[in-house]
């Protein structure tokens, strides 16, 4: 494509991708199975009584986060529950996980406690760090604040892990397009929009629209690229920026794609009150995330690409009811979720009444 490309919508995939996602995500299943049995002993703990949230936490050592991203993994396997005292439980299924029980299996998933995977997922949960900030390491990627070494501010590296989006994103972007009406908005601010692939597919869609991508320098110069590709290099800019520390523009819709699933809660509470204050008046945030179910208790694959959000940077998934309400803590209604492609869904919020 380039500047003569014609001005419609970007094509919509003719096949959905959503199955080779599932599969590579497979791996995190096992990884968190295994630690659970074999480095955590979650099984015989629950198996003695039930434990809270905060029980477990101290009985295990481990940080909200890793805890919340374990456990919701092994509701999802239904492998534990929730009990009417909100206490984690066993199910019928997880008691065969139990050392020394009738039809115990433990031993069977230990073989793979020495697994390079499961001894480095073991290592996440306990340190609460996502990978790339050891000695020697890139640096974290997709992730960047200050005080952290970030693999986005390194040329080579910003662009391999931008460019590794971008696949996903021209599946996903023309769906997003299709969900969110923007008839009425001329500016679109893209935080963390990185390719700019999402504002591009919205700017095909609604000729007015013109919009700023906020990344950070290096990653900026490829939705540079892809805009001039895309042939609307007329109507984007780049600012460039830390989204936590600098200025936002002002806009009429702000779109957090794939943004706060990189962030634990008080990043993503500071990102939503940020946005909420630089939208116009009548301006809509446009959260496009994947969800997990209200309680937490899945559903799998989502479960599993939070364990690899969990590895990769400060976040995990989130569900519907916890960006509903950081955006009423910010002053925005959020409309029901739509579903877009590859499992993410979008929420609007605005101040009046949601889309
Ligand atoms: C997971 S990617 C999402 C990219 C794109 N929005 C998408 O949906 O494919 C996260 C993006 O946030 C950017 N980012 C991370 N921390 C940032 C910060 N503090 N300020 C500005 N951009 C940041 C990264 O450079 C990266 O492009």
């Amino acid at each position: 494509m380039n500047d003569r490309a014609p001005a419609g919508p970007l094509p919509s995939a003719e096949v959905d991708p959503t199955a080779i996602f599932e599969v590579f995500r497979g791996s995190y299943g096992s990884e968190l199975l295994t630690a659970a049995v074999a480095h955590f002993d979650v099984f015989p703990r629950l198996a003695n009584a039930p434990c809270s949230p905060a029980e477990l936490q101290q009985a295990l050592q481990l940080q909200p986060r890793p805890l919340q991203v374990l456990m919701t993994a092994l509701r999802a396997m239904q492998l534990v529950t929730v009990d009417a005292q909100d206490k984690y439980t066993l199910t019928l299924l997880g008691e065969r996980l139990v050392p020394g029980s009738p039809f115990d299996v433990s031993d069977y998933i230990g073989l793979a406690a020495t697994a390079p995977g499961v001894l480095e997922m073991v290592q996440r949960l306990k340190s609460n760090q996502p990978a790339g900030l050891e000695e020697g390491g890139d640096g974290a990627a997709f992730i960047y604040r200050q005080g952290l070494r970030s693999a986005m501010d390194q040329q080579a590296l910003s662009e391999h892990f931008t460019m590794a989006l971008a696949g996903r994103a021209k599946n996903v972007a023309p769906e997003l397009a299709r969900r969110v009406d923007l008839s009425g908005a001329t500016t679109l601010l893209d935080v963390g929009g990185g390719t700019g692939i999402y504002s591009i597919a919205l700017m095909r869609k609604f000729p007015n629209l013109s919009a700023i991508v906020f990344d950070r320098p290096d990653v900026l110069t490829i939705a540079e690229k892809m805009a001039a590709e895309y042939g609307v290099a007329d109507r984007l800019s780049c600012q460039s920026g830390d989204m936590f520390a600098d200025p936002l523009p002002a806009a009429d819709a702000i779109l957090l794609s794939n943004i706060l699933h990189d962030w634990d809660v008080p990043e993503c509470r500071q990102l939503v009150n940020r946005c909420a204050a630089a939208l116009n008046p009548a301006g809509r945030l446009i959260i496009h995330d994947v969800l997990l179910d209200d309680d937490l208790g899945g559903p799998l694959p989502i479960a599993l690409y939070s364990a690899a959000l969990f590895t990769l940077t400060e976040g995990r998934a989130y569900s519907a009811a916890e960006y509903r309400g950081w955006m009423e803590a910010a002053g925005l209604q959020a409309a029901p979720p739509a579903a877009t492609a590859v499992h993410c869904h979008v929420l609007v919020g605005s101040r009046g009444v949601g889309e």
